[in-house]
């Protein structure tokens, strides 16, 4: 493509979608052009917003247009296959929000889609993109605290959002609630642990407060051991308050650690530190940029519109998001059996 803008198509202008359509409409490069949701109260409610830009109610109108390069997916995640694949085979590039689907099986659908219409499919785990995040992995890279051995990823925050139509509660709509949150701390987990190879198994916990709804976790804890000794752990309660995460690794000569608080995730005024000792005085590093999801996603926004372009690569690449489903998948079992779940 030459260096005209990327005309955007977003499917799904919810609680998510929205924050979407702001970072697309921010992004220099980017160009959004059309919006569909499923109601007419939404479909409205973006006319409103973005007067300029053509919104209806039915995915399929949207991909039926003629001016589009890339589509944009951030509706519930049951959904993610169907339009995802509709999406390829109309010939678009696609940003598909994690979880990449609710089963490995769809993600191998949507990986083969993709391929057979050769078009960029990228996933939206926008952590690696956090200037927070990211400089704990760029100093593991650097070797400051020499091999990583030990990795903690954990957030206590408050109960999820229901969603349109109350499809976050429901499992069969929603997978689980590991395919939600730790997905993405899976997904940091092992790529600060990268050096030591893949994780070769996982051991998971979880309850819940509801009595009648066992299914849905709000406490969830998993260790997952890898290749070359190293291990993660990844633990969260949604029955707290606020947003609250924490990172730390060590490693042979040191440790970092990390740590991110805001009323709620999306906040663009939440408080952050990064904290790092390698054997000789503890120091606290300085983060360039605000940190949080809104900033990262307007990264993820400019880094597809670039790949789209054809300058640059995806933050994650589909393979990297069908990897992220299934340590959920096999997380699940763990909780279920009681046991260790090997993992290949
Ligand atoms: N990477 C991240 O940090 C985050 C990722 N997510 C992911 O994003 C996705 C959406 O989450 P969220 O925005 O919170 O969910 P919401 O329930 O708030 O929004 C879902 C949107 O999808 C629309 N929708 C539903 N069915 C269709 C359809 N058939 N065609 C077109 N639109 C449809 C809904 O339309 P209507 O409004 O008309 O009902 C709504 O606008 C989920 O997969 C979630 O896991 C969410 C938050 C953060
Ligand atoms: O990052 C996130 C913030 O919370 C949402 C749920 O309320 C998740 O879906 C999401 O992935």
């Amino acid at each position: 493509m030459s260096d005209k803008p990327v005309r955007f198509g977003l499917i799904g202008f919810g609680a998510w979608g929205r924050h979407h359509a702001d970072s697309i409409a921010r992004t220099p490069g980017a160009k959004l052009v059309a919006i569909a949701a499923r109601s007419e109260d939404s479909a409205q409610a973006a006319r409103e917003t973005y007067p300029d830009v053509a919104a209806c109610t039915d995915y399929r109108e949207l991909l039926a247009r003629d001016d589009l390069d890339a589509i944009d997916i951030v509706v519930p995640s049951f959904l993610h296959c169907e339009i995802a694949s509709a999406a390829l085979e109309s010939g678009r590039h696609v940003l598909l929000e994690k979880p990449m689907a609710t089963t490995v099986e769809d993600c191998d659908r949507l990986i083969d889609v993709a391929q057979k219409n050769n078009r960029l499919l990228a996933i939206g785990h926008e952590l690696r993109l956090s200037s927070l995040w990211g400089l704990v992995k760029s100093m593991i890279d650097d070797g400051y605290i020499g091999d990583p051995l030990y990795a903690l990823v954990e957030l206590s925050r408050k109960p999820y959002r229901t969603g349109a139509d109350g499809w976050r509660y429901d499992i069969s709509r929603v997978g689980n609630w590991i395919l939600e949150e730790p997905i993405h701390f899976f997904d940091l987990a092992r790529w600060y642990l990268s050096s030591s190879g893949d994780p070769v198994s996982v051991y998971a916990t979880a309850n819940s407060r509801q009595p009648d709804h066992p299914e849905l976790q709000d406490n969830f804890s998993a260790i997952l051991k890898f290749r070359g000794g190293a291990y993660a752990v990844v633990s969260q309660t949604l029955s707290a308050f606020e947003h609250h995460q924490t990172v730390k690794v060590t490693g042979r000569k040191g440790a970092l650690w990390a740590s991110w608080s805001g009323a709620m995730d999306r906040t663009r005024q939440a408080t952050f530190s990064l904290r790092a000792f390698n054997g000789d005085e503890v120091k606290t590093i300085p983060i360039e940029r605000s940190s949080g999801e809104l900033f990262e996603l307007e990264e993820q926004i400019a880094m597809f519109a670039r790949a789209v372009r054809g300058q640059g690569s995806l933050a994650c690449p589909a393979g990297e998001g069908r990897w992220s489903v299934a340590m959920c998948q096999a997380a699940q079992k763990s909780v279920e059996l009681g046991q260790p779940v090997k993992f290949e």
